[in-house]
């Protein structure tokens, strides 16, 4: 049973733009999908109304695996954006501890987690630093922690190192992996990037614009963890290629 069935999902703008058309798609409990495509391809489109934000003009968006005890999308949906969208007035800790306060759990307890999931991200030492005090790498990583606190089932995530260098990109890829690896959420990550795709997924779904739709759904079958050795290896390298190929056709000539 996938955790999110799409069907015939479609999403056209009042101005007329089919963003995206008639896409049919699993995504399974735990499993790390990528969303590969051109700009324009209307993968964020597709990734906000998997977050509920914002409903398809037709087609249909089922949970049949989602835990039903669960109220409100909150607790199983973690979005994180290609801005870190911070609370520049609060801190690291206070900006993780928002889903739990508005959640209304007691003060102690949020910060006891929000904490710990600092922590997890590599922040311990940073709670009481301010956004404008940590780099682009650490506002990321905060912000994936405040993601993250919730526990959710689902991690959404749009482009969220694009504006990173490469070497902060690659550690957090890394980072981020290893959370996948220890909370076990079903991971989809928007990218434009080829290498980054192959490196992060289970599975990329290749998108091409105009309309938006699918065209590919390419599993990745090296094995995890990924590291180094697997970002220089022949396998990384071929996948690439059979990836790149796809996202040339998507582009079109
Ligand atoms: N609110 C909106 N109103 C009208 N058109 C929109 C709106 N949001 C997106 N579009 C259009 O829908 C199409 C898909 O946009 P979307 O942002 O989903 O693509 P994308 O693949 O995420 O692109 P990028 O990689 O550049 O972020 C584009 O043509 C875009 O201009």
């Amino acid at each position: 049973m996938p955790l999110v069935a799409l069907r015939g999902v479609s999403k056209r703008f009042g101005n007329g733009t089919l963003a995206v058309r008639d896409v049919d798609l699993d995504l399974a409990a735990g499993e790390f999908v990528s969303l590969l495509g051109p700009s324009g391809c209307g993968k964020s489109t597709l990734l906000r109304m998997i977050a509920g934000l914002g409903a398809p003009s037709a087609g249909t968006i089922a949970w049949p695996g989602r835990d039903e005890k669960a109220t409100g999308p909150g607790r199983d949906l973690g979005f994180v954006f290609q801005d870190p969208t911070l609370m520049p007035w609060a801190n690291a800790l206070a900006n993780v501890m928002l889903p739990l306060t508005l959640q209304r759990l007691p003060r102690a307890e949020a910060e006891q987690r929000a904490a710990a999931m600092l922590a997890l991200v590599g922040l311990k030492g940073f709670e009481t630093s301010y956004p404008r005090e940590l780099s682009g790498g650490m506002k990321m990583r905060v912000s994936i922690a405040r993601a993250l606190v919730m526990r959710p089932r689902i991690l959404l995530m749009d482009e969220p190192f694009a504006a990173l260098d490469e070497i902060t990109r690659h550690r957090l890829n890394d980072d981020l992996l290893a959370l996948w690896a220890q909370e076990r959420f079903t991971a989809v990550f928007v990218t434009h990037s080829v290498f980054e795709s192959v490196y992060l997924s289970q599975r990329i779904v290749v998108m091409a614009a105009r309309p938006g739709r699918i065209i590919a759904d390419l599993p990745v079958a090296a094995a995890y963890p990924r590291d180094d050795l697997f970002r220089t290896s022949g396998e990384y390298a071929h996948l690439c290629r059979i990836a790149s190929g796809k996202l040339k056709e998507a582009i079109g000539p």
